[in-house]
């Protein structure tokens, strides 16, 4: 990544205690530097002593750093991941041997493992293993001051991970260790190697625990560290040469770092972000017959009965595409998880087909899920992402390269197949997201707002090739959106939720005509107003009368309907008296396509919009702030009962 460079002339005030502080740094290494007899290091580092305490360094140093893995992986894992009381005290506790003086730790190590301490004539008696003065108390005393390195780092990287990346991997069916070895751990490497890095170098430099803990024995305890210290004694020269190559690693591990020990591995390959639609690079056309869909498709038709969050019964025949749409908190989302087993706030009970999937964990309900942001795993290729759900139902690597291929084709991304996420538009990653759900033979598919991260001219292209692919999908798709046009125009069915349950569930024409709350209606661009039958018209809730065109029984609540369309704008008051006429004040005016809403509110009426030519709006002269009048004509009011 380049970043731009701008020189900025530092104010001397933070430049000069800057400087001190690297000269601070630099002096006491360009000590070491400058009194190496470097005739000498070959002699001083070939030494038989200073090889026996090389190996010996290298011996403790690996074998702290499996052990730091063995406790530390599950340990960062379960900090990053799941809650228990107490987490804060482990958090401490693990970060407790980074600022403790190590001699301390060692005086601690003794008391806790050491002959006398607590634990120690319990594994002298039953194993016979006395650490202290061992081998395996220098490594005790390495792996004590050296693991928390490996923990943090790692549990940074874990809490920096979305959970989305693991969740779509089990829903492409992949088991929760495929999931782990193959998502969480590759894209958490980064941290986990230079945590590893980390631990390593340190337990390297290890003294003060092990020299306290473990003694000062050659060729049992006696690391380089603690050989420096006794060499400096006599051997001054020698020690400085010995000083020497351990600095030298030090360095090594930082140079082979850089940056990676605070930087956030995960975030450098997310995909499908709005700027990078925008530079979407122009696409071959699309196979112009797309090939149909794959015979042992099926068909699924889905009866789910869900509690919880979200109460409400759904069934649904094959080939359905159901809109799931509903106010911000609705219960869209939390419908989804539940359908896939993967919140405990809804429960789903779900039949596909003929399969009770009920019982079954996420990864083997046949449900496919494309999130939001499409949560395309950021160090596979296109290709390797769409073939990933068949690889894990063990479908051989080349069958499903081709299987993967040949999706990426019937999406028009097959041409980027070989790209990784990071290099993919907003657009194309959207349809790589979706392959590989389609891809993975799902018997229901779920998408969260699948064109949400898309600009206007890719949404359009986008939403064709959804509405061609779902045509031959033979199972179930649920889509969560809050665009009415993708409702209407990719959906069989739309799903209003309001606080968890059903408030509408019908055609896109149906529920258009008859919404059935204001904020459904106002979603698909229509007025609506709710009120109480009188005798006289509808009693507005927002305040005002409208004369409606059929008499509902009094006191009865309903929702008035008013297409934009039908209402008419002028610049005085309307001759010939018609009933619904309003006075009111522009206040916003906005394109839709070739025509233009006008936002009028009024001291008599609730907001109105009215949907006008821009002749029409140049001649009455509608800008916003003009005063206007209003008038909708009874027979165009749609009353729906509540
Ligand atoms: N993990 C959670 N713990 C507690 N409450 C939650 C959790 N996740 C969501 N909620 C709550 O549950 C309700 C439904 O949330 P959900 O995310 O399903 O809504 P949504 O319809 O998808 O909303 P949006 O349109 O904003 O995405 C909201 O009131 C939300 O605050």
């Amino acid at each position: 990544m380049s970043r731009p460079r701008t020189r900025v002339r530092p104010p001397a005030a933070l430049a000069l205690p800057a400087l001190l502080a690297v000269a601070f740094l630099l002096l006491p290494l360009i000590g070491i530097l400058s009194r190496t007899q470097w005739s000498e290091l070959g002699t001083h580092l070939g030494s038989p002593a200073v090889e026996q305490a090389l190996e010996l360094s290298l011996l403790v140093s690996f074998w702290a750093l499996g052990l730091s893995l063995l406790l530390g992986v599950p340990l960062a894992w379960l900090l990053a991941r799941v809650e228990f009381k107490g987490k804060a005290f482990v958090r401490s506790l693990v970060l407790l041997p980074m600022v403790l003086p190590p001699t301390v730790g060692g005086v601690a190590l003794l008391l806790g493992f050491g002959r006398r301490g607590l634990l120690g004539p319990w594994l002298e008696g039953t194993f016979g293993i006395t650490l202290p003065f061992h081998t395996s108390g220098a490594v005790v005393a390495a792996t004590f001051v050296a693991m928390p390195f490996l923990v943090i780092s790692l549990e940074g990287a874990l809490g920096g991970l979305k959970r989305s990346y693991e969740e779509t991997a089990a829903s492409l069916g992949a088991s929760p260790v495929r999931v782990f070895l193959t998502v969480t751990l590759p894209m958490v490497a980064p941290g986990l190697v230079a945590g590893a890095a980390l631990t390593w170098a340190r337990a390297l430099g290890e003294f003060g625990a092990t020299i306290t803990f473990a003694g000062n024995l050659p060729g049992t305890t006696q690391t380089l560290p603690l050989q420096v210290y006794l060499l400096l004694q006599d051997r001054p020269e020698a020690a400085t040469s010995v000083s020497l190559l351990l600095l030298a690693i030090a360095m090594g591990v930082l140079i082979a770092l850089r940056g990676r020990w605070t930087g956030t591995p995960v975030a450098r390959g997310s995909a499908a972000t709005p700027a990078a639609a925008a530079g979407e690079a122009p696409e071959p056309p699309a196979p112009a017959e797309p090939p149909a869909a794959r015979p042992d498709d099926g068909h699924w038709p889905l009866h789910a009965e869900v509690s919880g969050f979200n109460r409400l019964t759904l069934d649904a025949g094959p080939g359905t595409t159901i809109a799931v749409v509903g106010e911000n908190g609705a219960g869209k989302t939390t419908l989804l998880r539940a359908l896939l087993g993967l919140t405990p706030r809804a429960h789903a009970t779900l039949r596909l087909g003929d399969t009770d999937v009920t019982a079954l964990p996420p990864h083997r309900r046949q449900v496919a899920w494309v999130p939001q942001d499409g949560a395309l795993f950021p160090h596979l290729s296109a290709l390797a992402n769409t073939a990933y759900g068949l690889r894990a139902r063990r479908v051989p690597r080349a069958e499903a390269r081709a299987e993967a291929q040949a999706w990426l084709d019937r999406l028009g991304v097959g041409h980027l197949a070989r790209r990784k996420p990071a290099q993919l538009s907003g657009g194309q990653a959207q349809r790589v997201a979706l392959a590989r759900a389609l891809a993975a033979r799902p018997r229901l598919l779920l998408l969260d707002e699948p064109l949400a991260a898309l600009d206007q001219t890719t949404r359009a292209r986008v939403r064709h090739t959804l509405r061609t692919h779902l045509a031959g999908f033979g199972g179930v798709c649920l889509m969560v959106t809050h665009d009415p046009v993708e409702a209407v125009s990719l959906a069989d069915r739309v799903l209003v939720l309001a606080d968890g349950q059903t408030l509408q569930d019908a055609p896109p024409a149906e529920v258009t005509r008859h919404p059935r709350s204001p904020w459904v209606a106002r979603m698909l661009g229509r007025n609506a107003w709710p009120g109480t039958a009188t005798p006289k018209g509808l009693e507005l809730a927002g305040g005002g009368l409208l004369v409606v065109p059929e008499a509902l029984p009094q006191g009865s609540q309903a929702l008035a309907i008013i297409a934009p369309e039908a209402v008419s704008v002028y610049r005085e008051r309307p001759g010939g008296s018609p009933r619904n006429v309003w006075p009111g004040t522009v206040r916003e005016v906005t394109a839709v396509g070739s025509r233009l809403r006008v936002l009028v509110g009024s001291a008599e009426a609730p907001d109105l919009v009215a949907e006008i030519t821009p002749e029409a709006a140049a001649e009455l002269g509608v800008v916003d702030g003009a005063e206007v009048w209003t008038s909708v004509k009874a027979t165009e009011v749609t009353l729906v009962r509540l």
